[in-house]
């Protein structure tokens, strides 16, 4: 048989296989083929990191994405209400799976797939609509969804760790701790993470140098009230306090006060133009899932029940630099601040504890 029958043959196979419905069924096929392949008697597989993913809108889609881009699971779950919706995300990375290290992508839209997860990530949630674009008036929404979906994951991976990104972050990570009585080190919210990261990339831009060079903390809320610490901003271990006079203050000639703003209206920026945020939220995640799963920890500005640091009285959960690594958050810092920075701070929690009071859990 000539070659170019043999290959027209061999497409005319491939394009039937494909077209069919078959094909496109998650249920592997038993093959004889199996018959070639002996177990080890003694052989047990080591688990990898098993992670679900809850919601399967911009957010969790664009996390499902990079985690397994950056290969830190190959067991994903994506879960959605919507298990039409979870499907076609699903089949959709799955066929590319070769691309993603053989990665397994599995749907869900009740939970069940999720059985013991190590990391659960929370996205499901109502988005901030409006002209305020305001996370609190999502809030009551997005709880109503929590106090439904949590208990069950809970439930089903009882040692997982979970990273609640639904907003209002914070408020809504005091809701899953409460909801599902979960440990604070193993519940917590990337925060105001992405807020640092943002806070880094305005100074560098400034300073034209690369944003990964810049040091400094965002804490407090994730939103309106979060602090940008600038005592703390460093270069090359050159604090830019003893460098630049009245850095930030009302009166700095040099205006670096506008970057507070920008951080704070930051997802603003984008949300009004695409209708949401995705891509930076999802890297700040998948930064915290790596400092976990790739085992060697990472300090970053996290949300969780901050109760006794920094004079603190009450179970806030707020953002404060926090050494992340598996099984979630095993310290916190207590920044040194300025007298402004710790009081911006205590009204940040302030702002927080009322919206906390205010919920239905
Ligand atoms: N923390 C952050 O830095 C940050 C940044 C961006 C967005 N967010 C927040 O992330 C959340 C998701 O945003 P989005 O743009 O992906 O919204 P989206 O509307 O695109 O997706 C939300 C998804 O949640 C699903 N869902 C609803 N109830 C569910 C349930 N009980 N179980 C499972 N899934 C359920 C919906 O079907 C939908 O697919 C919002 O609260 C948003 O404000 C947080």
């Amino acid at each position: 048989m000539a070659l170019s029958q043999l290959i027209r043959l061999n497409m005319a196979h491939i394009q039937a296989k494909m077209c069919s419905t078959k094909s496109l069924s998650s249920k592997p096929t038993k093959s004889s083929f199996a018959k070639l392949m002996k177990p080890m008697k003694e052989f047990k597989r080591s688990r990898i990191p098993k992670i679900s993913v809850v919601g399967a809108g911009q957010v969790g889609t664009a996390i499902s994405c990079m985690l397994l881009l950056r290969n830190l699971t190959k067991h994903l779950v994506i879960l959605d209400i919507n298990y039409e919706l979870a499907k076609a995300e699903a089949l959709d990375f799955q066929q590319a799976s070769a691309f993603l290290s053989d990665a397994r992508v599995v749907p869900c839209g009740d939970s069940a797939n999720s059985k013991n997860s190590d990391v659960v990530i929370i996205t499901a949630g109502a988005r901030p609509s409006g002209k305020d674009r305001s996370r609190l008036t999502a809030m009551k929404k997005t709880v109503e969804i929590l106090k439904k979906a949590v208990p069950k994951l809970v439930e089903l991976s009882p040692k997982a760790t979970f990273i609640v990104i639904s907003n209002p972050a914070d408020v809504m990570t005091y809701a899953v701790q409460r909801i599902a009585k979960l440990p604070k080190h193993r519940c917590f919210t990337t925060g105001c993470h992405l807020d640092s990261v943002r806070f880094r990339n305005l100074i560098a831009n400034r300073l034209r140098l690369p944003p990964s060079q810049v040091h400094g903390y965002v804490i407090g809320e994730h939103g309106a009230s979060a602090v940008p610490v600038w005592s703390n901003v460093s270069v090359a271990g050159i604090r830019l306090n003893d460098v630049v006079k009245n850095l930030a203050c009302g009166d700095d000639p040099e205006n670096w006060a506008e970057i507070n703003e920008q951080v704070v209206t930051g997802g603003l920026a984008v949300g009004k133009t695409k209708g949401y945020t995705n891509w930076a939220v999802a890297l700040t995640c998948t930064d915290i899932v790596h400092a976990m799963c790739g085992g060697k920890g990472k300090i970053a500005s996290v949300g969780t029940d901050m109760q006794g640091m920094h004079g603190i009285k009450d179970n806030v959960v707020l953002s404060l630099p926090s050494l992340v690594t598996a099984g979630g958050i095993s310290h916190v810092f207590e920044l040194p601040l300025t007298d402004v920075e710790q009081r911006k701070l205590l009204a940040s929690a302030d702002v927080l504890l009322e919206a906390q009071c205010s919920l239905d859990i």
